[in-house]
């Protein structure tokens, strides 16, 4: 774990510096003078003016790095008060202050309970940051993924993978709308998704995959997430991020990573076979129940089966190769909603 000054330890200069014999009252941050850099950059936030913190709070706080992921580096930055928020340091932002200005805004104006809230951005030459909420329980990705065999795994049954996806699926229909219906996510991914208190999935990171530099062909063929027809992420669809969470919910049924190696090489004799592929071939085998994963059978007792074959119908519906043959993310939602109806 690193743990550093978020702030301090690259930017602080650049930004008006906190006059150490105050007592830092709170900041009115609708004021100009305190939000704004010599050439003009400022930190917006959403969501009305009540915030528990202002920039210099930012930069000042102790700052721990979540992670480098492919857009730049995540911290989670936690202010005096230990409230904490998620910020992201982007690099290579492709498109100029206008374009990332008004992806930001379209981004920050969207509310709904199974999408990250986007609750502020900076923009200046030399740095791009986006400041989200932070979600205390990780992503689906550490949740599925995490401390596999270990003592102190904390197992998943169906019904929380259930609400996970269902949460998700929503989230998703909900990015799907915007843009007046063209908005796409581009990075569907389990680390990407959130569990709110209730235990639904959030959709993370949305509307940043246009304003970055493409990903590597590679990187997109190893990630196991990434639609077949997609050689440039920064053209992804609404179909390959239907693709992608496709991927996602066939990871929720068998706990297995789409980049794994396991799934790669040890189970296909070297065959290189990703999660989608090695399900299908598994599935036309006729050898459904072997797909899933034994955690959820033995967490969730007897009786979750032909739910499972449903989500499993739904998923390799969404990873269908053909583009026009993948639902539109409107009767995903519905199909999820409708294997339990009390969902
Ligand atoms: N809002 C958040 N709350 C809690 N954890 C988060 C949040 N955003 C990101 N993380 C976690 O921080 C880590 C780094 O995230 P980051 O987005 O940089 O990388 P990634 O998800 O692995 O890849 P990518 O850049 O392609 O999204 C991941 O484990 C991610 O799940």
């Amino acid at each position: 774990m690193m743990i550093t000054c978020f702030g301090k330890a690259r930017i602080s200069g650049k930004f008006r510096k906190r006059d150490s014999s105050s007592s830092s009252p709170p900041r009115n941050w609708t004021s100009k003078d305190d939000n704004t850099e010599e050439d003009g950059s400022k930190i917006i936030f959403f969501g009305g003016k009540n915030h528990s913190f202002d920039l210099d709070d930012l930069l000042s706080s102790s700052a721990q790095v979540l992670g480098k992921g492919a857009f730049g580096t995540t911290y989670k930055v936690t202010m005096d008060d230990m409230s904490a928020v998620v910020v992201k340091r982007l690099k290579e932002v492709v498109v100029g202050r206008r374009e990332f200005e008004q992806q930001m805004e379209m981004i920050g104006m969207m509310r709904h309970e199974n999408v990250a809230e986007l609750k502020a951005y900076y923009y200046s030459k030399d740095d791009k940051l986006a400041v989200y909420s932070y979600y205390t329980q990780g992503s689906l990705f550490q949740m599925l993924h995490g401390n596999r065999g270990m003592y102190d795994r904390v197992p998943l049954d169906w019904d929380a993978r259930l609400r996970i996806a269902t949460g998700a699926a929503r989230g998703l229909g909900k990015i799907h709308e915007g843009n007046n219906g063209r908005l796409i996510h581009g990075n569907i991914k389990s680390s990407n998704i959130f569990l709110d208190s209730q235990g639904h999935g959030c959709i993370g990171d949305i509307g940043l995959t246009t304003i970055m530099r493409s990903l590597p062909q590679r990187t997109c063929l190893s990630s196991g997430y990434h639609a077949p027809e997609i050689t440039d992420t920064r053209r992804s669809t609404q179909s390959s991020d239907v693709y992608s969470f496709g991927v996602v919910l066939l990871e929720l049924l068998t706990g297995k990573s789409p980049a794994s190696p396991a799934i790669t090489e040890a189970e296909h004799s070297g065959e290189n076979m990703d999660l989608a592929s090695w399900i299908r071939n598994v599935v036309a085998k006729d050898w459904t129940g072997e797909v899933f994963d034994m955690e959820i059978v033995s967490e969730s007792g007897g009786g979750v089966e032909d739910e499972m074959v449903e989500m499993l119908q739904i998923g390799l519906a969404c990873v269908g190769v053909k583009q026009q043959e993948r639902p539109h993310i409107a009767q995903v939602v519905k199909l999820i909603q409708d294997i339990r109806s009390t969902e």
